[in-house]
C-alpha cells in the first residue's frame, strides 16, 4: 500500500468502477469521493467500505465536498452532466455541448492550482481535456482514452491471431472517437511484424461497435475505463515507467491520443514511425477536433480561457 491520495470526482458508472478498482488492487491509501450531491458521494463511499472491510484492505474511502478534493495525489474526473445524447455516429461528441461548461467550472475551481496529476475521463475526452488543461493553466492534464482504445485493439489482434495479448504491440491514438488512428504498420507480435496482414476494416468496425456493444448489454462501460484509469494513474504517478497512450497538447494546440513514455512520473511523448495513410488519418484527428474545439468556445456561453 502506497501512502497516495486519489480524489475521483463523479460517483457515476465510471466513478464507481474506478473507486472499486482502487480499493481491490491498494493502489491508493486515500480515496475521496465527490459526486453532484453528497448522498451519492456518501453512498459510494459506504458501499466502498463494504468492500474494503470484506477484502481487509486497508485503503480508506470517504466522502467528502469536490472542494476537499484538493490536496489529492491524482484528481480523476468521470462527471457527466445531465444531457440526452442524440448522437446516432460520432457518439462522445454528442456530450460536447453540455459537458463543456460544467469542465471548464471543474478547471476553475478545482484544478487551477491543483498540486497533483489531473486525470479526465468526461467524453468527448480529447475537447475535455484540452478545456481543463488550458483553463486551469495546470501541466499535468491528462485525457483517458487513447489507452483503452489500444487496449482493445491489442485484444481483439490477439483473439484473431490466437496469441496472448501481452504479445501484441500497437498503439491507437487520435481521437477517442470516430476518428481514432490504428497504428498498424508498426504493430509487432511477440516483436516480430505480424504473422498475416492485419484486416484493419473488421478490426476498425470491432473497435467501434465494442463500447455500444458492452452499453446495450450492461447500460454503460465501465471496468474496461476503469483499468484504463488505473493504468495511466500508475504511470502518471511514477509508481510504474513505461509507454501509455494518454490525451495531451499535439501541434497547434490541439490536444489528442499520444504515446507517452513516462520515466519516474515524467512525460515525454513517443509517437512511432506513421505510414503516409496514418499521417494523413492523425492530421484529419487533428483538424476535426480544432474544429470542434472552437465551435465549442465560439459560443458565448464558453468563454475562451
Ligand atoms: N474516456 C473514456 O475512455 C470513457 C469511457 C467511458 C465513459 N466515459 C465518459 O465518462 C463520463 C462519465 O461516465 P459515467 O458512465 O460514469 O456517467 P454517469 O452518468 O453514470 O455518472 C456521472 C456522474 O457525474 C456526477 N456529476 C454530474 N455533475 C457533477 C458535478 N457538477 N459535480 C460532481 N459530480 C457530478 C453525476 O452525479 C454522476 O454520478 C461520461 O462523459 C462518459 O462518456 C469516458
Amino acid at each position: 500500500m502506497s501512502g497516495l491520495s486519489v480524489g475521483l470526482l463523479g460517483a457515476g458508472a465510471v466513478g464507481q468502477a474506478v473507486a472499486g478498482a482502487l480499493v481491490a488492487s491498494g493502489f491508493a491509501a486515500d480515496i475521496l469521493v465527490a459526486s453532484r450531491t453528497v448522498e451519492q458521494a456518501g453512498a459510494l463511499a459506504a458501499d466502498l467500505d463494504d468492500m474494503r472491510a470484506a477484502l481487509g484492505s486497508s485503503a480508506r474511502p470517504r466522502e467528502c465536498l469536490p472542494r476537499d478534493l484538493a490536496a489529492c495525489h491524482a484528481l480523476v474526473i468521470a462527471v457527466r452532466a445531465r444531457f440526452t445524447n442524440a448522437n446516432q455516429a460520432d457518439v462522445r461528441m454528442g456530450g460536447a455541448a453540455a459537458n463543456a461548461p460544467l469542465l471548464r467550472d471543474i478547471a476553475r475551481d478545482l484544478v487551477r492550482g491543483h498540486p497533483g496529476v489531473v486525470l479526465v475521463v468526461t467524453n468527448p475526452v480529447d475537447l475535455m481535456t484540452r478545456i481543463v488543461g488550458e483553463h486551469a493553466g495546470h501541466d499535468r492534464v491528462y485525457g483517458v482514452g487513447s489507452n483503452l482504445d489500444s487496449a482493445r485493439y491489442r485484444l481483439l489482434l490477439a483473439h484473431h491471431w490466437r496469441v496472448p495479448s501481452a504479445d501484441v504491440r500497437g498503439h491507437v491514438i487520435g481521437e477517442h472517437g470516430d476518428h481514432a488512428v490504428i497504428c498498424a504498420s508498426t504493430t509487432t507480435v511477440a516483436g516480430h511484424p505480424p504473422p498475416a496482414p492485419i484486416p484493419l476494416t473488421q478490426i476498425r468496425t470491432a473497435l467501434n461497435q465494442r463500447p455500444g456493444r458492452i452499453s446495450s448489454g450492461i447500460g454503460r462501460t465501465r471496468t474496461g475505463p476503469a483499468g484504463a484509469v488505473l493504468a495511466a494513474l500508475r504511470h502518471t504517478l511514477a509508481e510504474t515507467d513505461g509507454v501509455v497512450e494518454l490525451c495531451r497538447p499535439w501541434r497547434d494546440g490541439v490536444w489528442l491520443g499520444l504515446p507517452i513514455r513516462f520515466q519516474a512520473g515524467h512525460p515525454e511523448p513517443c509517437l512511432p514511425d506513421l505510414s503516409m495513410e496514418e499521417t494523413t488519418q492523425l492530421h484529419a484527428a487533428a483538424a476535426k477536433l480544432a474544429a470542434a474545439f472552437t465551435n465549442l468556445t465560439a459560443d458565448p456561453k464558453e468563454p475562451r480561457p
